[in-house]
């Protein structure tokens, strides 16, 4: 069978330096960047791997250290300049494209390349130029998915704009240091624009979303832990148009907490590697702007309703994650020191627990990857290619740079703006009690009022009873390893009082891999999990304790969950 070969949308001849006979034919077409030495060596740069491109210019040589008789221009001393910098070398006339791609090194990890493309075939730098931008528009366009038919035009116009709410205080602190550094150079590198507001206080996020015009947003990027994606997802219902925002405006969530469920659970359902980077795959998601749709639970207490992404927890993960907030410089490594200490003063709660048994068979999700394609690449980490010149050829080069070089500054660039404060001194921020709560009709009765005879009910002991509906509760925590992003399923996992310690210890440690919920276990076991569509816990109010929603503490008392399938979107990379 003929393979069919993809169709040619650019193609030039570019040289390499230090191999001065080495030719490039570099192409474009809607599958990526196709790099081909000869007809049998061609490397493919996937165009989902490739985040953006940038024309730049020569920037002027410093006199200083330099060595009269090198007349070439060495790759590791290059450095470029925006086209409208004073700092541009007015006697280099090529025109450079930069082109960032994010690229498989080996199975587990991406890695950042850039290729670089000189443009010099003409003598007016004006001209080269125009040929370097039409490369760049065909590129922007082609990520986009938009038509290829103005690729003369001088400017990409940008149709996306991200909210970024930046906690500062999650995790260990470092949430404003983490955007700067790891996910700012990426979204201006794909020339995204944000508005970049760092949260205050507790509730800052949730004020800000519930007050603010957020049609002036595409999507809007949490930075920080799974609280600051509470406070977004619960600012939403509490506005009139809860509906068309929760639809429209995907949620990006970039880790810098101490449990970071969420990202991890995303990473996960992409089979994007997440360590040793774990903001590459959020960085990669809010450039790209790919989405999909996710499950929330509606939660209801006594006093209050809240919408929920990630889990409810009543017993021993619940007392761990709230008492451990004390170790909170510890970073993530609190949840273990903190389950050590919770294993010798074992605790077991009396109450009743009521379930609906998941009713649908869940579909099966061809978008979960076990391995992820993408490109892979023999070059190091950037390649400068550059056209055949008017004159004869003598300063072609090739150089490699080590992946970890320094991000190219596009200083003076639009694209970047940083706010301090989003909310007026005036607004002050709302308290549980006084919040109005919109969202979908829930089909449960009250959680006062009695539950329809087809519901289960376990009476008795608790260890704990705990609830997600993500695969991750962290970043080391695989509680559900089957669920999906939009299963329209709870998993609830039960350790009923009688569990030894030593099973205890086993069930912990099989957390961190998912091995506890491969174990096979009897009707008479003490741990199970099991897919439900809603349940409700009543704990025994003679005796204390910590209930969680999405790792925040609510009151202790009844409280109720029903599954409300892909209602909202997530990014996803
Ligand atoms: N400037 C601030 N000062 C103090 N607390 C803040 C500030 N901004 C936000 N918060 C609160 O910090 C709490 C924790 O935030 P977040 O979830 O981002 O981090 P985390 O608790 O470390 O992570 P995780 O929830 O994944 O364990 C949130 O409830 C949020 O309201």
């Amino acid at each position: 069978m003929e393979i069919e070969e993809p169709q040619i949308l650019l193609e030039e001849t570019f040289y390499v330096l230090s191999k001065k006979s080495d030719t490039f034919k570099v192409r474009l077409t809607p599958k990526g960047l196709h790099l081909i030495q000869d007809p049998l060596k061609e490397q493919l740069v996937l165009l989902k791997d490739i985040i953006g491109c940038q024309c730049l210019r020569g920037k002027k040589r410093s006199t200083r250290n330099n060595c009269t008789c090198q007349s070439l221009p060495r790759s590791d001393s290059l450095q470029v300049v925006e086209e409208n910098s004073s700092e541009k070398d007015d006697t280099d006339v090529s025109a450079y494209l930069y082109i960032y791609a994010y690229i498989f090194q080996g199975p587990k990890k991406r890695e950042r390349n850039i290729i670089t493309l000189r443009f010099r075939s003409f003598d007016k730098h004006e001209d080269n130029h125009k040929e370097a931008q039409r490369w760049r528009c065909a590129i922007k366009n082609l990520i986009k998915g938009e038509p290829l038919s103005n690729l003369n035009e001088s400017k990409h116009r940008e149709t996306r704009r991200l909210l970024v709410l930046c906690n500062p205080k999650s995790g260990a602190g470092k949430g404003k240091q983490i955007f700067q550094q790891k996910v700012a150079p990426i979204l201006n590198e794909a020339e995204i624009p944000y508005d970049l507001y760092v949260t205050k206080h507790f509730n800052f996020a949730r004020d800000f979303v519930r007050c603010n015009n957020l049609f002036q947003w595409t999507e809007i990027i949490a930075v920080g832990g799974d609280g600051i994606v509470f406070e977004i997802i619960n600012g939403i219902f509490e506005r009139p148009d809860w509906a068309q925002i929760i639809k429209s405006i995907p949620i990006g969530v970039v880790p810098g907490g101490s449990g970071n469920g969420l990202a991890r659970s995303i990473a996960h359902h992409s089979a994007e590697p997440y360590l040793p980077a774990p903001t590459l795959p959020a960085a990669l998601a809010a450039v790209r702007g790919t989405s999909e749709s996710m499950d929330l639970v509606r939660v209801e207490t006594v006093s209050q309703i809240v919408y929920s992404f990630l889990s409810i927890g009543w017993g021993l993960l619940s007392d761990i994650d709230i008492e451990s907030e004390r170790l909170r410089v510890l970073g993530g490594t609190r949840f273990t020191v903190w389950s050590l200490a919770r294993l010798i003063g074992l605790r077991s709660y009396k109450g009743k627990l009521w379930y609906l048994p998941a009713s649908t068979v869940p579909v099966s999700y061809n978008s979960i990857n076990s391995e992820r394609e993408g490109s892979t690449l023999d070059f190091p980490a950037e390649i400068h290619l550059e056209t055949e010149e008017g004159r004869p050829r003598v300063d072609s080069w090739y150089s490699a740079h080590s992946r970890r070089s320094a991000y190219f500054s596009t200083g003076g660039s639009s694209y970047q703006s940083t706010t301090d404060s989003g909310l007026g001194d005036g607004d002050l921020p709302s308290t549980v009690t006084n919040r109005r709560m919109y969202g979908p009709a829930p089909q449960l009765p009250s959680v006062t009022a009695p539950l329809p005879e087809n519901w289960k009910c376990i009476e008795g002991r608790f260890v704990m009873v705990h609830a997600s509906y993500q695969t991750h509760l962290g970043e080391d925590c695989l509680f559900a390893p089957e669920a999906r992003l939009n299963d329209g399923r709870i998993w609830l996992l039960i350790v009923k009082h009688g569990a030894s310690r030593s099973q205890l210890l086993q069930f912990l440690l099989g957390l961190t891999t998912g091995a506890h919920a491969n174990e096979n276990r009897d009707a008479s076991s003490y741990i199970e999990l099991i897919p439900v569509n809603a349940f409700r816990i009543e704990p025994d109010m003679g005796q204390n304790g910590y209930i969680t929603v999405d790792g925040e503490h609510v009151e202790y008392g009844p409280i109720q969950a029903e599954i409300f399938p892909e209602l909202a979107r997530v990014m996803v990379p």
